[in-house]
């Protein structure tokens, strides 16, 4: 699997998707693990856990070096850890929980803090960990550069928990913020802002779903077109603009299926 820009990884089945993406995330863990010493993920929730089932299964359960792995989260929902609703929950039991990455790699948000100060330490941790260079930095965009990015999207076309229309499209500044109106339960969320997730290292988009309303098919299949022919796609700030189509890392992969992503 290339890691090239604008990689478009359209397969028949969810299966095949599942193949794909493991293979893709292990070569990446070991060409970081050799560079760096240290692999940098960061996942986010709904169906992308379990399209991950593959990498914690032979041969790669075995092959990749775990170790290495510092694994993040691109928002959570502030429920309890033990919460069907928590995305620590879903990425542990599917799959944190069946690979040896040290437990002190595995780098949570707090949850039990009000929701503003949670995206602050969030925001912290991370600064540290850019600080003592366990997190690469981008120099051009002032933000944290993670090695991987493994995103999917929402039904609106919302990413992480940026949601259609909200202010925080428009961050600058904050890595980390707080989200106290989200339009799916719960209301409460953290999430990473676009100045970092745009500034990826590596970045794919993991999209199983197959029943996505026509005009988000649409504007996925615009993307997707963009992607393959290299550009890393068009759409502004204005207001309208989607999430999805505002995401914009240097070295983009979209890993679908026939029937979501194309026309
Ligand atoms: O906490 C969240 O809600 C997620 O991080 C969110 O951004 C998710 O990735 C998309 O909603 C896609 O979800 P599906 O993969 O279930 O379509």
């Amino acid at each position: 699997m290339s890691t090239a820009k604008g990689v478009v990884d359209v397969q028949d089945t969810e299966e095949e998707v599942a193949e794909a993406v493991a293979k893709y995330v292990a070569n990446l863990s070991s060409k970081f693990v050799q560079e760096r010493g240290i692999f940098t993920v960061v996942v986010a929730g709904g169906t992308l856990i379990h399209t991950l089932r593959k990498l914690v299964e032979e041969p790669y359960s075995k092959s990749v070096d775990w170790w290495k792995w510092e694994v993040f989260w691109v928002d959570e929902r502030m429920v309890p850890p033990t919460d069907k609703d928590s995305n620590y929950k879903l990425a542990y039991d599917g799959f944190l929980s069946k690979v040896p990455i040290p437990p002190t790699n595995i780098h949570a948000v707090n949850v039990t803090l009000p929701v503003a100060a949670a995206a602050e330490a969030y925001q912290t941790l991370i600064k540290t960990l850019v600080d003592n260079r366990t997190i690469d930095f981008s120099s051009s965009s002032g933000a944290p550069r993670f090695d991987l990015m493994l995103l999917g999207m929402g039904p609106d076309g919302h990413v992480a928990s940026l949601f259609p229309g909200h202010p925080l499209l428009k961050e600058k500044q904050r890595w980390v913020a707080a989200v106290e109106d989200s339009p799916f339960p719960p209301k409460d969320r953290v999430t990473f802002t676009l100045p970092v997730i745009n500034s990826a290292g590596n970045f794919a988009f993991v999209i199983t779903a197959s029943d996505l309303p026509e005009w988000v098919q649409a504007m996925l299949a615009e993307k997707v077109g963009k992607a393959v022919n290299g550009g890393g796609g068009g759409g502004g700030e204005g207001e309208g603009c989607l999430p999805v189509e505002m995401v914009k890392p240097m070295d983009e992969v979209v890993f679908g299926q026939v029937n979501c992503c194309q026309d």
